[in-house]
């Protein structure tokens, strides 16, 4: 039976601090983050998930974006390592977290990185992105950690957004979305389909026909509605303006053996 499980991390007091890379950088209100994030985590709830939280880490501002810090695929943890050094002091508490849940734990070290939000899984392909923040080294150690497991990794350049999953993210059937000019190289994917607004690429699978989704994406809300998806929407415009979206703020472990 699988597991519904959902690892989550409370953001850092020093959120505002977080990295912007693609965007200008903005105001955060870390108060109506924290409000933001707590009605995150609700949705999760509500929706059957039970939610893990990692210990805080308060001198990461980033924290929040626990999906950076893990890979998951069946029983295995694969502890990432960031291209941005500024992160990786985060996986200390994830890899603690996932120990604890009995997972089987594996690294990416040097000279590998890799972040999270690189990496897509549907169900035993994992598309992982190969830009800014993840290397040919962390692509190989990701192929090493997971192909003998038995899934197929297939890499895909990004260079137009911060990871992969800022681009495109996956349908409960299979079909992958995402915002065209944000997407690098639609082709490589067997099923895609275009979305009105940048936001509406990022979809958390809840169950069934639900999708957890933003606020931000009202035109991709509706069509998705029309293809017969129901849609939970939350806002989390204060983790947009660090480039954060919705699959980064947490990681859902189905295969727990426990
Ligand atoms: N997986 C994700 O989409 N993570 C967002 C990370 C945002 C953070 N400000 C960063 O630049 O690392």
């Amino acid at each position: 039976m699988p597991s519904k499980k959902a690892l989550v991390r409370r953001p850092s007091p020093r959120l505002a601090e977080g990295l912007v890379t693609h965007v200008e950088r903005e105001k955060v209100d870390v108060d109506l983050a924290l409000e933001q994030w707590e009605t995150y985590v609700e949705a999760l709830r509500a929706h059957g998930w039970e939610t893990v939280e990692v210990d805080p880490e308060d001198d990461c501002p980033d924290s929040v974006f626990v999906e950076d810090t893990v890979v998951m695929y069946k029983n295995v943890a694969l502890i990432a390592r960031s291209g941005a050094e500024s992160r990786r002091e985060e996986t200390i508490g994830v890899e603690e977290a996932v120990a604890r849940l009995g997972c089987s734990v594996n690294w990416i070290w040097e000279p590998g990185t890799l972040d999270g939000g690189d990496v897509l899984k549907i169900d035993d392909t994992i598309y992982v992105g190969r830009g800014g923040r993840t290397n040919a080294a962390g692509v190989q150690q990701l192929r090493a950690a997971f192909e003998p497991l038995g899934a197929q990794v297939v890499a895909v350049p990004v260079n137009k957004v911060l990871h992969l999953k800022s681009a495109v993210t996956a349908l409960p059937d299979g079909t992958v979305i995402g915002h065209i000019p944000k997407v690098d190289r639609p082709a490589l994917f067997p099923r895609f389909l275009s979305v009105p607004e940048e936001a509406g690429a990022h979809v958390v699978l809840l169950g069934g026909p639900k999708l957890l989704m933003a606020a931000s994406a009202p035109k991709t809300v509706e069509l998705l509605t029309d293809l017969g998806f129901e849609p939970v929407v939350v806002d989390i415009s204060e983790f947009e303006k660090l480039e954060g979206c919705v699959t980064c703020l947490s990681v859902r472990l189905r295969d727990l053996y426990a």
